[in-house]
């Protein structure tokens, strides 16, 4: 049997904003970010949802509770929601994705692929981010391979790459041949992310410009005509701040 209520881990539920990143790039999206990840990539933008260190600041939720704040920041409107982290995965989130449907919201969810749920057909977008060398974790061909599986062709899926240097554009190339049918999308790194506690600390834009120009000019030289080359747009606008 399905539980319908049952806890989520959670570290923030902030928004409406934009959505930043990847194919949804400039919609209003409210985000839930959930606790705890199974990686710990070396560049992570995201450690106050990741390390164990910040457990005091994450939250068990009911299903109930994460969605009345949902349906409180939405104004009761329907809006697309994105499940992020930490690795969202992790979670039990099955059943909050069906009360969200259930009222015409949307749902799009992060994931390095490296845990797999049968509610991934549920989603409305799914985007694997498998991690390049730079973040020096080692990637599970099998298990992204097997949440595209998981999502039998009904949400949008998609490939999201984070590059660094030559080497993750490598891997990013092999990524796309593997995974030939899903759209291909590349990010510049952060190679300032914040500190937890240390939002504030600025972001070398500058040099993540210069990394994105990099990026345009290996894509375009490459004739890889089926990339999108995209920047953090929130970076962009706000630099490390959270809750953006
Ligand atoms: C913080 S992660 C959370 C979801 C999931 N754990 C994942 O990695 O896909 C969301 C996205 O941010 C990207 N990201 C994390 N740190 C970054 C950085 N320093 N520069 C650029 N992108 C980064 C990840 O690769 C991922 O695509
Ligand atoms: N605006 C905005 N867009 C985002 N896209 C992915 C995010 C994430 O941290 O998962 C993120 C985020 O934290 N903020
Ligand atoms: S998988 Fe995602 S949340 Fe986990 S450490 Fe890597 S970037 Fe951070
Ligand atoms: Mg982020």
């Amino acid at each position: 049997m399905i539980e319908t209520n049952p806890a989520i881990r959670v570290s923030e539920i902030f928004g409406p904003t934009i959505q930043g990143e990847g194919p949804l790039i400039g919609l209003p999206t409210v985000f839930i970010r959930t606790g705890g990840c199974d990686y710990r990539c070396s560049w992570c933008d995201t450690l106050h949802a990741v390390d164990n260190q910040f457990r005091h600041e994450w939250k068990m939720m009911p299903v109930d509770a994460v969605w009345q704040s949902v349906v409180e920041l939405s104004g009761t409107q329907p809006v697309m929601v994105s499940l992020s982290g930490g690795n969202p995965a992790i979670q039990p989130l099955g059943a909050l994705i069906d009360r969200g449907h259930g009222a015409g919201y949307r749902f799009a969810l992060e994931t390095q692929g490296s845990v797999v749920r049968d509610w991934f057909v549920d989603l409305d977008v799914l985007v694997l981010s498998p991690k390049p060398p730079s973040s020096e974790m080692r990637t599970d061909w099998a298990a992204i391979q097997a949440c595209v599986d998981a999502a039998q062709e009904k949400p949008q899926v998609v490939l999201k790459l984070v590059v660094f240097d030559e080497s993750d554009y490598a891997y990013a190339k092999e990524a796309a041949a593997r995974f030939s049918r899903l759209p291909v999308f590349l990010q510049p790194g952060n190679h300032t992310p914040p500190r937890p506690g240390n939002e504030d600390a600025s972001v070398d834009l500058d040099g993540i410009i210069k990394r994105m120009q990099w990026l345009v000019d290996k894509v375009t030289r490459d004739r890889w005509f089926e990339a999108r080359v995209l920047p953090q747009l929130h970076v962009l606008l706000w630099g490390n701040k959270r809750g953006v």
